[in-house]
């Protein structure tokens, strides 16, 4: 048998299913009570791909930088409230030539995680052209979340934390800084996410809204770090 059959045949199943497809199936299957569709938007090269990976697979993906083409999506399950929520999460090209592609989809979404990149000012400038197309084309009620990403690149960096926080607060959007790189706040931020698309999704009316800026600002305080948001 050649080296290549050999590692193929590694990667099998007894019954000669392939590991990869019963693990792609196990990540589509996997159990969940309420499903929600989110959206990564932002400029190229802003960082929405890695952020996306740092939550799904826990990794950071280095290296050549290699735009994405068109719209791409990877799922992942969470819980809260003892509920397994699935977030089917979609990955945009931020480059300018996809953007009639990717206006499709915004209808969909629940939320959007519009990302900036803190050592690019102009991708913070363009904040204000994303936000109004995303006036433009999706849902009137969509769970908007701005991330300031590549916070370990603080040598480098040219927009405050303050400026962040003063133009989400102008669109009564929450805000916090991330990084793929480091992982620091990724997880919150989808996690706050979830929470707020279950919390609507419930619309118990005896219930006190949940508000997405409380809780960021209680697990934060709960896990005693204090730096890189609201
Ligand atoms: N230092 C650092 N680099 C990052 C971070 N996030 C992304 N990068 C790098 O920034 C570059 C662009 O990242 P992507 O995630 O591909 O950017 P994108 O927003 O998906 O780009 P498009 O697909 O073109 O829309 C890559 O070289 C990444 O390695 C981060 O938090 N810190």
């Amino acid at each position: 048998m050649s080296t290549k059959k050999a590692s193929l045949k590694d990667k099998e199943t007894k019954n000669g299913t392939s590991k990869y497809v019963l693990e792609r199936c196990a990540s589509v299957c996997e159990y969940f009570d309420i499903a929600f569709k989110v959206m990564l938007l932002g400029d190229s090269a802003v960082g929405k791909t890695c952020v996306l990976v740092r939550f799904k697979d826990g990794a950071f993906l280095g290296g050549n930088f290699i735009a994405t083409v068109g719209i791409d999506f990877r799922n992942k399950v969470v819980t809260v409230d003892n509920a397994k929520v699935k977030l089917q999460i979609w990955d945009t090209a931020g480059q300018e030539r996809f953007r009639s592609v990717t206006h499709a989809y915004y209808r969909d979404a629940q939320a959007l995680l519009l990302l900036y990149d803190i050592t690019s000012k102009s991708s913070f400038d363009n904040i204000r052209a994303w936000l109004t197309e995303i006036h433009e084309y999706a849902q009137k009620d969509v769970v908007i979340m701005l991330l300031g990403n590549k916070t370990d690149m603080a040598g480098e960096r040219v927009i405050k934390r303050e400026e962040g926080e003063k133009l989400a607060k102008e669109y009564g959007v929450p805000f916090m800084e991330t990084s793929a790189k480091t992982g620091v706040n990724v997880e919150l931020a989808f996690l706050a996410v979830a929470k707020e698309l279950k919390h609507r999704a419930a619309q118990q009316p005896n219930e006190p809204k949940f508000q997405i800026h409380e809780y960021i600002a209680s697990e934060k305080q709960k896990s005693g770090c204090c730096g890189g948001y609201m």
